[in-house]
């Protein structure tokens, strides 16, 4: 973090509603980031998020920040950000959309609560589905929808360029390439501007002799949706990631950062309006802003409106 920043921290606190899996993980990642003066967890199991905060706060002991356990939604007031990691997640073999019933059901209880208690903070959601429970914390808030923000395919981005810096060999930072979309199925891979050095993989591929195969590329992005099914298959849950990604979605809220990142909101995509996915947006201490078009080829365009088409069906499911 810049030093001109490090004054603002003292008085960052951020809430976690949903001590978890993810949402521990993303505290103690947060702790270590020395972003926050005060994480705050909220769970209805308060005796087991009391155990994380205590546990945590011996870590904190080396990272100057303070973890607690908050009373109740009140707690969030004053928060710079909330961020909500609250409810079911997959078991093996079911998709994101399977937990939008329970899910959906537990925001229309939290969301009005943090929204009293916190009526200038940003809110940021992890819990999946995500793109349908962003555009529902949005519609519950009633929050300028720059302040709602959904994780998104920031993940799902994150594992791309993991993909593909490995097949390039190139350090994953030096690959400019997103996915886009859903956070889920219909996520999509933007070929047309993937690029590592400033040039596309294709030229990069030849600059250096290495053969490049369509059929290759596609297990990149293939690999990369699938990725959250196998680890789930494996271990039962994703954590590290996500809490990862959800750091580097707050830093910039937090250091007025303006990076670019690939996470959701609502919006109109592919001429689907009122629906929330992931392109890349402005991300600074208002919130996230969609000033970045990206110039789509026409079958990413249409890929793109596929992807609305099938979060807008599972809305107007829930309406
Ligand atoms: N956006 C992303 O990239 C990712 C999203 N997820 C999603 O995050 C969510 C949480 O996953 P895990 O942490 O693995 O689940 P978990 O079961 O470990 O944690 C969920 C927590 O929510 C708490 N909770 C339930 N109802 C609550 C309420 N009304 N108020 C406060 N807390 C409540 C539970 O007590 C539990 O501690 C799931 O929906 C999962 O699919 C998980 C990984 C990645
Ligand atoms: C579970 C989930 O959404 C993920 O790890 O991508």
């Amino acid at each position: 973090m810049p030093a001109s920043n490090a004054a603002n921290v003292r008085s960052i606190k951020i809430v976690i509603v949903g001590a978890g899996s993810v949402g521990v993980t993303t505290a103690y990642a947060l702790l270590l980031s020395g972003l926050a003066a005060e994480i705050v967890l909220i769970d209805i199991d308060t005796n087991r998020a009391l155990g994380e905060a205590i546990d945590m706060s011996h870590a904190a002991h080396y990272a100057q920040a303070r973890v607690r356990v908050g009373d109740s939604y009140d707690d969030c007031a004053g928060a710079t950000a909330v961020i909500v990691t609250a409810g079911v997640n997959q078991k093996p073999g079911q998709t994101r959309m399977d937990l939008v019933k329970t899910n959906y059901g537990l925001f229309k209880s939290i969301i009005p609560q943090i929204a009293a208690a916190a009526p200038d903070t940003i809110l940021i959601i992890a819990t999946n589905p995500v793109d349908v429970l962003t555009h529902a914390a949005l519609k519950l808030s009633g929050f300028p929808v720059e302040r709602v923000i959904g994780s998104g395919t920031a993940m799902d981005t994150t594992r791309f360029r993991h993909e593909l810096g490995k097949q390039f060999g190139v350090n994953p930072r030096n690959v400019h390439a997103v996915i886009i979309g859903e956070h889920g199925d219909s996520q999509l891979p933007v070929w047309s501007l993937a690029s590592i050095a400033g040039m596309r993989l294709r030229d990069y591929a030849a600059q250096k002799g290495i053969p490049y195969d369509q059929e290759v590329m596609d297990g990149c992005s293939q690999r990369t949706k699938d990725a959250a099914y196998e680890i789930i298959q494996r271990k039962g849950k994703t954590n590290y990631g996500v809490a990862s990604v959800l750091v580097s979605i707050l830093e910039p809220i937090i250091t007025d950062g303006d990076a670019l990142v690939t996470v959701s909101r609502v919006g109109t995509y592919a001429g689907v309006d009122d629906v929330a996915l992931s392109m890349p947006c402005k991300l600074n201490r208002a919130g996230a802003h969609q000033d970045v078009p990206l110039l789509l080829d026409e079958k990413e365009k249409e890929l793109l409106k596929q992807s609305a088409e099938s979060i807008k069906e599972v809305l107007r499911a829930c309406e």
